[in-house]
């Protein structure tokens, strides 16, 4: 009995996602960018509210450009703090499962080749902002997508906070995208510059990145 209901259960969440995988894609395809309002399962996005939430006090730091060596603090570019997510607590292990049939669908789709993953929490409190900047540098990346996902239910553009995705370099105008609960935005992370407009109230995300391989001979990139 309890076998049957898990089945079900978790078939009714694989045939979800793997409709909303293939609308991501289709995206993907067509523009570059998917933006699907309402689009991450309301359990997944109240879990992963509710851990961001208990773990904001100790676990949060100020959000630096790079990481490792190349880490910089820098306010004139950003002020949200971030935690990264690692495999441990049921709605990161969640996240990371979600995140991974992503990755297994693109690659099949549209072989895109993602080889791992890498993601963190974001708050931007009252006044925080991210400007204008691309998540990979042509030529150099090994960050193929950016995926962000958003906590905040009834946000609306009085709140601040939008992203804003750019559709090139010279574009000035961009889409704006206000940071609702559940609303997915999905796109290539060298093409589309984008920035976070100074939020009213306090605003929460995960922003992650799908990487290439980029190991060479006896240098093995890490995962993350
Ligand atoms: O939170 C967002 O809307 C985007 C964040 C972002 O661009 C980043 O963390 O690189
Ligand atoms: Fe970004």
């Amino acid at each position: 009995m309890v076998a049957v209901n898990h089945l079900a259960s978790d078939g009714a969440n694989s045939s979800y996602d793997e409709t909303l995988f293939s609308l991501i894609a289709q995206d993907l395809e067509q523009k570059g960018y998917s933006i699907r309002l309402g689009a991450l399962p309301e359990p997944l996005a109240q879990s992963l509210l509710t851990h961001q939430l208990s773990i904001e006090a100790e676990a949060f730091k100020s959000a630096g450009i790079g990481r490792g060596e190349k880490y910089l603090q820098n306010e004139f570019v950003r002020t949200d703090e971030i935690c990264w997510i690692t495999e441990g607590a049921t709605p990161a292990n969640q996240w990371l499962d979600w995140t991974a049939r992503l990755q297994d669908y693109l690659n099949r789709r549209l072989f895109l080749g993602l080889f791992s993953f890498e993601s963190h929490f974001a708050h931007y409190g009252p006044g925080d902002y991210y400007k204008r900047h691309c998540d990979a540098f042509k030529g150099e990346a090994n960050r193929v997508l950016s995926v962000v996902a958003y906590f905040n239910s009834g946000w609306t553009s009085a709140d601040g906070g939008e992203l804003v995705l750019y559709m090139n370099e010279q574009d000035k105008q961009g889409l704006k995208i206000v940071p609702l609960l559940g609303s997915l935005v999905i796109f290539l992370s060298e093409e589309f510059p984008h920035e976070v407009l100074p939020a009213k109230r306090d605003r929460r995300s995960i922003a992650g990145w799908f990487r290439v391989n980029t190991s060479v001979a006896n240098k093995v990139d890490p995962p993350v």
